[in-house]
């Protein structure tokens, strides 16, 4: 689609010898927040990653903001404005808050401002001096995820926010990713909490065995919840 930020064609990654996507097709607009919804073992994680780079091999195209990003290394990918928040959250445990939080470069110009992004989580700038071994869960998550919007990326892959968290922790995410949609950032979501992903996405890609089988528009989505259903097996 010609008014795509991100364009994937064709996408396929390897772990090793194996082989994880097998030609995933799929964008997202501008502003737009769309999940990547399928059972464990989908490739949706896969995906995230080989748009980042981060896996062994990956073949077909990765279009973003009028650049292909397929031969490039994940630095480089990183410069274009695009950021990774890991599913594990990948927080530094010896580090407290503050240090967790401008340890990652700010790489392009426009990233939301320290003190802004502390009125943003006021949860994290009550426990600036904590260590992140002594932080909750949903305070590492948004702890991983406050890290990522000091960079300047305005493109953002997030991998499962909303695992292992208490549903009222879970209402408080989906807040936080709501408003940074309201912001202006373009947002990828990896999602296995069907209701969690219905209440932030404009659009759902299914993935199934490292393709994608269906998408749907938010509202086709809440028209027939069946249908992504039997996708889940829920
Ligand atoms: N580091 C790895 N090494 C080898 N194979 C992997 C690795 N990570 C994932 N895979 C395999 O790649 C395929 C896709 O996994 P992926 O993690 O992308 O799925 P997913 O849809 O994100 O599911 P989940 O939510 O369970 O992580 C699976 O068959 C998985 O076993």
């Amino acid at each position: 689609m010609s008014d795509a930020l991100l364009n994937v064609q064709n996408l396929e990654a390897w772990y090793g010898e194996s082989k994880a996507l097998h030609g995933m097709n799929f964008d997202v607009r501008p502003g737009e927040l769309v999940t990547l919804i399928g059972r464990n073992g989908a490739g949706k994680s896969t995906t995230l990653r080989s748009i980042m780079g981060i896996v062994g091999k990956r073949t077909g195209s990765i279009r973003f903001d009028g650049q292909e990003l397929i031969n490039r290394r994940t630095f480089q990918i990183a410069r274009t404005g695009i950021a990774y928040c890991p599913e594990e959250r990948a927080i530094f445990s010896s580090l407290n808050v503050a240090e967790n939080l401008t340890l990652p470069p700010v790489l392009k110009a426009g990233g939301i401002a320290d003190d802004a992004l502390l009125r943003q989580f006021p949860n994290l700038q009550r426990r600036l001096k904590s260590q992140g071994t002594k932080l909750s869960g949903g305070e590492q998550q948004m702890l991983a995820i406050a890290r990522i919007l000091r960079t300047g990326a305005r493109f953002l892959l997030l991998d499962e926010p909303s695992e292992g968290l208490a549903p009222v922790v879970v209402k408080e995410i989906g807040e936080q990713i709501k408003a940074l949609k309201t912001q202006g950032f373009t947002i990828l979501l990896v999602e296995q909490n069907l209701s969690f992903a219905r209440k932030v996405a404009d659009r759902h890609v299914v993935v199934e065995n490292g393709v994608v089988v269906d998408t749907l528009t938010n509202s086709e989505l809440e028209a027939d919840m069946a249908r992504v259903k039997t996708y889940l097996g829920v």
